[in-house]
Protein backbone atom coordinates (compact mmCIF):
# COMPACT_ATOMS: atom_id res chain seq x y z
CA UNK A 1 0.00 0.00 0.00
CA UNK A 2 1.56 3.53 -0.48
CA UNK A 3 1.24 5.78 1.87
CA UNK A 4 1.88 9.55 2.85
CA UNK A 5 4.82 9.79 4.61
CA UNK A 6 4.65 12.76 7.22
CA UNK A 7 7.45 14.50 8.35
CA UNK A 8 7.20 16.00 11.57
CA UNK A 9 9.99 17.23 13.16
CA UNK A 10 10.04 19.54 16.70
CA UNK A 11 12.34 22.17 14.59
CA UNK A 12 11.41 25.70 13.61
CA UNK A 13 10.92 24.85 10.05
CA UNK A 14 7.72 24.40 7.89
CA UNK A 15 6.77 21.25 7.73
CA UNK A 16 5.78 19.77 4.47
CA UNK A 17 3.45 16.93 3.81
CA UNK A 18 3.90 15.51 0.20
CA UNK A 19 1.33 13.05 -0.89
CA UNK A 20 2.17 11.45 -4.11
CA UNK A 21 -0.47 9.37 -4.59
CA UNK A 22 -3.21 12.25 -4.81
CA UNK A 23 -0.56 14.97 -6.24
CA UNK A 24 -1.50 16.68 -3.01
CA UNK A 25 1.19 19.18 -1.41
CA UNK A 26 0.04 20.78 1.77
CA UNK A 27 2.11 23.23 3.94
CA UNK A 28 1.51 24.22 7.65
CA UNK A 29 3.38 26.70 8.77
CA UNK A 30 5.10 25.47 12.20
CA UNK A 31 3.12 26.69 15.39
CA UNK A 32 0.10 27.72 13.10
CA UNK A 33 -3.24 26.18 12.18
CA UNK A 34 -6.06 27.16 9.22
CA UNK A 35 -9.47 26.83 10.86
CA UNK A 36 -12.47 27.72 8.67
CA UNK A 37 -15.16 28.03 11.54
CA UNK A 38 -15.91 26.65 14.83
CA UNK A 39 -18.96 26.76 16.60
CA UNK A 40 -21.36 24.53 19.23
CA UNK A 41 -24.35 23.04 18.36
CA UNK A 42 -26.04 19.08 18.19
CA UNK A 43 -24.51 16.12 16.75
CA UNK A 44 -25.91 15.45 13.84
CA UNK A 45 -24.12 12.86 12.28
CA UNK A 46 -23.50 9.48 14.06
CA UNK A 47 -23.94 7.03 17.07
CA UNK A 48 -23.59 10.05 18.98
CA UNK A 49 -26.00 12.05 17.45
CA UNK A 50 -27.60 14.28 19.62
CA UNK A 51 -25.07 15.46 22.00
CA UNK A 52 -24.10 18.93 22.47
CA UNK A 53 -20.77 19.45 20.90
CA UNK A 54 -18.33 22.05 20.40
CA UNK A 55 -17.19 21.58 16.32
CA UNK A 56 -13.49 22.85 15.31
CA UNK A 57 -13.64 22.92 11.12
CA UNK A 58 -10.03 22.31 9.75
CA UNK A 59 -9.90 24.06 6.42
CA UNK A 60 -8.57 21.90 3.65
CA UNK A 61 -9.37 18.74 1.70
CA UNK A 62 -8.03 16.75 -1.01
CA UNK A 63 -10.91 14.60 -2.09
CA UNK A 64 -13.69 16.54 -2.83
CA UNK A 65 -16.39 14.26 -2.62
CA UNK A 66 -19.17 14.57 -4.58
CA UNK A 67 -21.58 15.34 -2.68
CA UNK A 68 -19.51 17.27 -0.05
CA UNK A 69 -21.53 19.58 2.17
CA UNK A 70 -18.85 21.69 3.51
CA UNK A 71 -17.86 22.82 -0.25
CA UNK A 72 -16.56 26.47 1.47
CA UNK A 73 -13.81 24.43 3.31
CA UNK A 74 -12.04 22.57 0.78
CA UNK A 75 -9.87 25.40 -0.17
CA UNK A 76 -6.74 25.30 2.27
CA UNK A 77 -6.68 29.15 2.49
CA UNK A 78 -10.32 28.92 3.26
CA UNK A 79 -11.24 31.02 7.00
CA UNK A 80 -8.25 31.82 9.33
CA UNK A 81 -4.66 31.45 10.28
CA UNK A 82 -4.05 31.44 14.04
CA UNK A 83 -1.12 30.37 16.40
CA UNK A 84 -1.58 27.58 18.33
CA UNK A 85 -1.80 29.61 21.29
CA UNK A 86 -5.11 31.69 19.79
CA UNK A 87 -6.76 28.44 18.45
CA UNK A 88 -6.34 27.34 22.34
CA UNK A 89 -8.33 30.91 23.55
CA UNK A 90 -10.69 30.56 20.72
CA UNK A 91 -11.77 27.40 22.01
CA UNK A 92 -12.32 28.16 25.43
CA UNK A 93 -13.67 31.46 24.67
CA UNK A 94 -16.25 28.47 22.74
CA UNK A 95 -16.94 26.57 26.18
CA UNK A 96 -20.09 26.01 27.07
CA UNK A 97 -21.64 23.99 30.00
CA UNK A 98 -22.58 20.44 29.39
CA UNK A 99 -20.80 19.81 26.19
CA UNK A 100 -19.88 16.12 25.45
CA UNK A 101 -17.29 16.04 22.57
CA UNK A 102 -15.14 18.23 20.73
CA UNK A 103 -15.55 17.22 17.21
CA UNK A 104 -12.54 17.47 15.03
CA UNK A 105 -13.83 17.80 11.46
CA UNK A 106 -13.24 19.95 8.36
CA UNK A 107 -12.65 19.75 5.18
CA UNK A 108 -9.66 17.35 6.40
CA UNK A 109 -8.21 17.58 9.70
CA UNK A 110 -5.87 14.45 9.29
CA UNK A 111 -3.77 17.05 6.87
CA UNK A 112 -2.59 19.38 9.40
CA UNK A 113 -1.30 17.02 11.83
CA UNK A 114 1.07 18.78 14.13
CA UNK A 115 -1.86 21.42 14.46
CA UNK A 116 -4.68 18.40 15.13
CA UNK A 117 -2.25 16.88 17.49
CA UNK A 118 -1.54 20.20 19.51
CA UNK A 119 -5.05 20.94 19.87
CA UNK A 120 -6.66 17.25 20.32
CA UNK A 121 -3.77 17.08 23.18
CA UNK A 122 -5.04 20.39 24.80
CA UNK A 123 -8.75 19.43 24.89
CA UNK A 124 -8.47 16.15 26.15
CA UNK A 125 -5.49 16.18 28.05
CA UNK A 126 -6.14 19.75 29.96
CA UNK A 127 -9.53 20.56 29.17
CA UNK A 128 -10.83 17.18 30.03
CA UNK A 129 -13.28 16.69 27.52
CA UNK A 130 -13.56 14.08 25.07
CA UNK A 131 -12.07 14.48 21.55
CA UNK A 132 -13.84 13.14 18.61
CA UNK A 133 -12.02 12.77 15.03
CA UNK A 134 -13.96 12.89 12.14
CA UNK A 135 -11.47 12.37 9.26
CA UNK A 136 -12.07 10.55 5.46
CA UNK A 137 -9.00 8.58 7.07
CA UNK A 138 -6.91 9.17 3.79
CA UNK A 139 -3.72 8.37 5.90
CA UNK A 140 -3.21 5.55 8.21
CA UNK A 141 0.28 7.01 9.22
CA UNK A 142 -1.05 10.17 10.33
CA UNK A 143 -4.09 8.80 11.64
CA UNK A 144 -1.75 6.20 13.35
CA UNK A 145 0.41 9.33 14.92
CA UNK A 146 -2.85 11.10 16.45
CA UNK A 147 -5.07 7.99 17.67
CA UNK A 148 -3.02 9.01 21.02
CA UNK A 149 -5.16 11.86 21.39
CA UNK A 150 -8.55 11.13 20.59
CA UNK A 151 -11.06 8.89 22.32
CA UNK A 152 -13.45 8.70 19.49
CA UNK A 153 -13.34 8.02 16.03
CA UNK A 154 -15.45 7.76 13.03
CA UNK A 155 -14.08 5.82 10.24
CA UNK A 156 -15.38 6.56 7.36
CA UNK A 157 -15.60 4.87 3.93
CA UNK A 158 -16.05 6.11 0.78
CA UNK A 159 -17.86 4.20 -1.97
CA UNK A 160 -16.94 4.68 -5.42
CA UNK A 161 -20.18 6.95 -5.73
CA UNK A 162 -18.83 9.55 -4.09
CA UNK A 163 -16.48 10.57 -7.22
CA UNK A 164 -13.49 10.80 -4.78
CA UNK A 165 -9.79 11.65 -6.41
CA UNK A 166 -8.89 9.43 -9.48
CA UNK A 167 -10.51 6.21 -9.76
CA UNK A 168 -6.96 4.39 -9.97
CA UNK A 169 -6.53 5.23 -6.32
CA UNK A 170 -9.62 4.05 -4.99
CA UNK A 171 -8.29 0.92 -3.77
CA UNK A 172 -5.54 2.95 -2.37
CA UNK A 173 -7.60 5.31 -0.06
CA UNK A 174 -9.56 2.04 0.56
CA UNK A 175 -6.92 0.15 1.93
CA UNK A 176 -6.06 3.59 4.15
CA UNK A 177 -9.37 3.78 5.19
CA UNK A 178 -9.25 -0.35 6.48
CA UNK A 179 -5.80 -0.02 7.86
CA UNK A 180 -7.04 2.97 10.25
CA UNK A 181 -10.10 1.15 11.34
CA UNK A 182 -7.26 -1.82 12.30
CA UNK A 183 -5.46 1.01 14.47
CA UNK A 184 -8.64 2.07 15.81
CA UNK A 185 -10.14 -1.03 16.54
CA UNK A 186 -6.74 -2.52 18.30
CA UNK A 187 -7.03 -0.15 21.09
CA UNK A 188 -9.82 -1.26 23.38
CA UNK A 189 -9.94 1.82 25.24
CA UNK A 190 -11.32 4.16 21.85
CA UNK A 191 -14.83 4.20 20.78
CA UNK A 192 -14.51 3.20 17.02
CA UNK A 193 -17.83 3.62 14.55
CA UNK A 194 -17.82 3.21 10.89
CA UNK A 195 -20.13 5.89 8.66
CA UNK A 196 -20.88 5.08 4.97
CA UNK A 197 -22.84 7.87 2.79
CA UNK A 198 -24.85 6.21 0.27
CA UNK A 199 -26.61 8.02 -2.67
CA UNK A 200 -29.23 6.80 -4.93
CA UNK A 201 -26.59 5.10 -7.37
CA UNK A 202 -24.17 3.25 -4.05
CA UNK A 203 -24.49 -0.82 -5.20
CA UNK A 204 -25.08 -3.69 -3.18
CA UNK A 205 -22.33 -5.61 -4.64
CA UNK A 206 -20.38 -2.32 -3.54
CA UNK A 207 -21.98 -2.58 -0.17
CA UNK A 208 -21.30 -6.34 0.28
CA UNK A 209 -17.69 -6.21 -1.13
CA UNK A 210 -16.64 -3.38 1.47
CA UNK A 211 -18.29 -4.86 4.34
CA UNK A 212 -16.59 -8.49 3.53
CA UNK A 213 -13.60 -6.79 4.07
CA UNK A 214 -14.57 -4.76 7.02
CA UNK A 215 -15.63 -7.96 8.95
CA UNK A 216 -12.47 -9.78 7.88
CA UNK A 217 -10.20 -7.20 10.54
CA UNK A 218 -9.15 -9.22 13.42
CA UNK A 219 -10.32 -6.91 16.21
CA UNK A 220 -14.07 -6.16 14.70
CA UNK A 221 -15.74 -7.38 17.61
CA UNK A 222 -13.87 -3.71 19.29
CA UNK A 223 -16.74 -2.28 16.68
CA UNK A 224 -19.16 0.30 18.52
CA UNK A 225 -21.50 0.56 15.45
CA UNK A 226 -22.09 1.50 12.01
CA UNK A 227 -24.01 3.96 10.70
CA UNK A 228 -25.45 4.31 6.88
CA UNK A 229 -26.13 8.11 6.03
CA UNK A 230 -28.53 8.59 3.05
CA UNK A 231 -26.74 11.41 0.68
CA UNK A 232 -29.11 14.69 1.64
CA UNK A 233 -30.66 16.69 -1.35
CA UNK A 234 -27.89 15.21 -3.35
CA UNK A 235 -28.95 11.88 -5.51
CA UNK A 236 -30.27 10.70 -2.33
CA UNK A 237 -31.52 7.62 -1.91
CA UNK A 238 -35.24 6.25 -1.75
CA UNK A 239 -37.05 4.26 0.92
CA UNK A 240 -36.67 1.24 -1.46
CA UNK A 241 -32.75 2.08 -1.51
CA UNK A 242 -32.17 2.55 1.97
CA UNK A 243 -34.06 -0.48 2.97
CA UNK A 244 -32.19 -2.58 0.22
CA UNK A 245 -28.99 -0.81 2.03
CA UNK A 246 -29.75 -1.72 5.44
CA UNK A 247 -30.80 -5.14 4.30
CA UNK A 248 -27.26 -6.13 2.88
CA UNK A 249 -25.53 -4.18 6.37
CA UNK A 250 -27.67 -5.97 8.13
CA UNK A 251 -26.44 -9.98 7.28
CA UNK A 252 -22.66 -8.72 8.50
CA UNK A 253 -24.13 -6.44 11.80
CA UNK A 254 -27.24 -6.49 13.14
CA UNK A 255 -26.65 -2.89 14.82
CA UNK A 256 -26.83 -0.70 11.89
CA UNK A 257 -28.47 2.22 11.90
CA UNK A 258 -29.59 4.58 9.23
CA UNK A 259 -29.08 8.65 10.32
CA UNK A 260 -29.71 11.06 8.19
CA UNK A 261 -28.30 14.49 9.42
CA UNK A 262 -30.35 15.52 11.60
CA UNK A 263 -29.08 19.14 11.73
CA UNK A 264 -29.69 19.62 8.10
CA UNK A 265 -33.25 18.68 9.27
CA UNK A 266 -33.53 20.58 12.02
CA UNK A 267 -32.01 23.38 9.70
CA UNK A 268 -28.98 24.20 12.64
CA UNK A 269 -25.18 24.58 11.38
N1 LIG B 1 -24.62 19.68 13.87
C1 LIG B 1 -23.61 19.18 13.15
N2 LIG B 1 -23.26 17.89 13.29
C2 LIG B 1 -22.21 17.42 12.56
N3 LIG B 1 -21.66 16.19 12.59
C3 LIG B 1 -20.62 16.16 11.74
C4 LIG B 1 -20.48 17.41 11.17
C5 LIG B 1 -19.37 17.75 10.25
O1 LIG B 1 -19.51 18.60 9.41
O2 LIG B 1 -18.31 17.14 10.40
C6 LIG B 1 -21.49 18.23 11.68
C7 LIG B 1 -21.88 19.60 11.51
O3 LIG B 1 -21.35 20.39 10.74
N4 LIG B 1 -22.94 20.01 12.28
S1 LIG C 1 -13.79 14.01 2.68
FE1 LIG C 1 -15.37 15.21 3.77
S2 LIG C 1 -14.66 17.36 3.64
FE2 LIG C 1 -13.49 16.17 2.11
S3 LIG C 1 -14.63 16.44 0.21
FE3 LIG C 1 -15.35 14.54 1.16
S4 LIG C 1 -17.14 15.13 2.41
FE4 LIG C 1 -16.02 17.03 1.88
MG1 LIG D 1 -19.43 16.83 7.31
Amino acid sequence: MSVINPKINNDNSTDNYVDHNYGLSVTNKHNKVQLNEMFVSIEGEGILAGTKTLFIRFSGCHLKCHWCDTKYSLSPTSGKSYTISEAKYLILQHLQPNIYKINFTGGEPLLQTRSLIALADFVKNELKIKTYLESSCFDWKRFELVLPYFDICKVEFKTSDSKVIEPKSYEDLLQNELSCLDISLNRSDKISFIKIVFTNSTTLNEVRDLLSRVFERPNISNLSGITLQPSYQFDSPSTKQILKIYDEVCSFYKDVRVIPQMHKLLGMS
